[in-house]
């Protein structure tokens, strides 16, 4: 924070003028109105922010007229997108907190009807009713009715998906401590979930005959494998490959969550077969050679709908057409990455090692197989050896060290995905996500990712999550009420070897 007062003087100098820089910009208020201008601040010392927020949000309509208020003119709406796109990063911090406490709930007529509701408890049912209605309507922010205006405007849904990522961003660096930023996200998550419902989004299957922006975006969104190139691109929607996207009339030409599916024999236990270089693009000639959907990427593209659960709804949604252009398709299976696994790793072999237990995470024989392979010399800790293979990478150039490292990063792997947890869900958010979905943790693969962005980001290692079709709904109630994970007996197996072998 700023403490120096000068500063935060010549500071506030520069955000006025900037403020007035971007009044001068404003397009003429339609409606027949003079332009607008922003003055300085007012006799009254009314900062800009406020007075631009007095006009273009309107106070909550009274409970007799709520259902009768004409909306604003469209020119209010567009006077607010105008003044928040001109505003800097920092100034659109001081914005959305004023929005948000200034602009939310009536606190004080809030509490004075909850007192009312309590009066009438013994009063007929129809009164209570009534006076609970009166409350519900009264705990509506004035800011709520202002997004419902903007996104009846053209480009307004997309300009509110942008300002929730600016939210999510400012949650999540702590920008602000404001405690009414929080509701303003719920609020705005909230319209954004109902304007994206599944019933509202089009599934698209994305071809090599799609507009050429639209495959650009899907090379440019991708967020698991990397498009290398055109070439790259044509392969993952040609022959044996599926890509989907979701769309939204409200914004047009934009895939708001795409999924890339491999249409293999059986469930694919290496990237490298899915996304290599050289693959031949034989045609999709041999139906035999099709059980299986091996969902490989699935990315959102759009920060601000973070929470509204696309990536569900998208995979849910490509099982039933792939169920119906494959009827004789039966296993689904993500082959997901472990994102997280070796900065964990590291992680628990430093702690170990402080602690003084670094031989705990091997067993004897596991340390001399380690040692023997690496030739190192006696002086070095066998754990200080062991985090510095797995930072370089370096031990997958050496067969006989991949097979000491095997069974335990193996385990030490399982017990991640497994038994790490961030509130009681799994700590690896893409394990999260999965099993939110109600996905089984089926098999875990080794050397399933020998690039070098597989071997640094999980030692090579990735992970099948399966879609039982017919167990999806119940192990997702067991995930999100019982936060109980389902897991193969492979995967059980792993982590009772790292109970036995690891003492954590
Ligand atoms: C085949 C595969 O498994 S590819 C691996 C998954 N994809 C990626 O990691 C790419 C980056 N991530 C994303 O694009 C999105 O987060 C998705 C598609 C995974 C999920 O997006 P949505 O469907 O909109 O779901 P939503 O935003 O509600 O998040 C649901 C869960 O996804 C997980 N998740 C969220 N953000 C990320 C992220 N950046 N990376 C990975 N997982 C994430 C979290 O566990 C989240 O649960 P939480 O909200 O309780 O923390």
């Amino acid at each position: 924070m700023i403490s120096n007062p000068l500063t935060r003087a010549v500071r506030s100098r520069v955000r006025f003028w900037r403020h007035r820089a971007v009044f001068k910009a404003l397009p003429e208020a339609s409606g027949g109105g003079s332009r607008r201008w922003y003055s300085a601040p007012s006799r009254r010392g009314v900062s800009v922010m406020e007075e631009i927020l007095a006009r273009v949000v309107a106070p909550l309509p009274s409970y007799e007229t709520r259902d009768k208020s004409p909306p604003p003119p469209e020119s209010t709406s567009l006077e607010f997108m105008n003044y928040y796109r001109g505003l800097e990063k920092e100034d659109k911090v001081d914005f959305l907190s004023k929005l948000s406490q200034e602009c939310g709930v009536d606190h004080k007529t809030v509490s004075e009807l909850a007192t009312k509701l309590l009066d009438t408890q013994r009063r007929d049912q129809a009164t209570i009713l009534q006076a609970e209605d009166r409350l519900r309507y009264s705990l509506t922010p004035r800011y709520k009715q202002l997004f419902s205006h903007v996104s009846r405007v053209e480009g307004g849904v997309k300009f509110l998906v942008d300002l929730r990522a600016d939210l999510l961003e400012i949650l999540t660096s702590k920008a602000s401590e404001n405690p009414h930023i929080r509701d303003l996200n719920g609020t705005l998550k909230s319209l954004l979930s109902k304007w994206f419902a599944v019933g509202l989004l089009r599934l698209e299957r994305i071809t090599w005959q799609s507009p050429c922006e639209i495959l650009q975006k899907i090379s440019q969104y991708e967020a698991v494998h990397p498009v290398r190139n055109w070439t790259d691109l044509k392969r993952r929607v040609g022959p044996y490959r599926r890509c989907y996207a979701f769309t939204h009339a409200a914004m047009p030409g934009e895939p708001l969550v795409v999924l890339h599916v491999a249409l293999t024999e059986d469930i694919s236990d290496n990237i490298q077969s899915i996304v290599r270089e050289f693959a031949t693009l034989d045609a999709e000639e041999d139906i035999n050679k099709i059980n299986s959907a091996i969902f490989y990427s699935i990315s959102s593209t759009q920060a601000g709908l973070q929470g509204v659960e696309l990536g569900n709804y998208l995979i849910k949604r490509v099982v039933r057409e792939l169920q119906s252009e494959f009827p004789h398709m039966a296993q689904f299976s993500s082959l997901s990455p472990i994102p997280g696994f070796c900065s964990w790793l590291q992680g628990l072999l430093s702690q170990y090692r402080k602690e003084g237990r670094g031989a705990d995470l091997l067993s004897e024989q596991e340390w001399r197989e380690v040692e023997q392979a690496l030739d190192s010399d006696a002086g070095t800790p066998p754990v200080d050896s062991l985090r510095k293979l797995i930072a370089t990478g370096e031990w997958t150039r050496s067969e006989k060290l991949c097979l000491a490292l095997e069974p335990v990063l193996m385990r030490l792997c399982a017990w991640y995905l497994y038994g790490e947890k961030r509130r009681g869900f799994a700590l690896n958010p893409v394990a999260n996500f999965h099993l939110q979905n109600g996905a089984t943790m089926w098999r875990i693969n080794w050397r399933a990712d020998t690039s070098p962005r597989g071997v640094a980001n999980s030692c090579g290692i990735m992970v099948n999550y399966r879609y039982f079709l017919n167990e999806t709904t119940n192990n997702s109630v067991l995930y999100l009420q019982n936060k109980a994970v389902a897991a193969s007996q492979q995967v059980l197996g792993l982590v009772s070897q790292f109970q036995k072998n690891s003492k954590l």
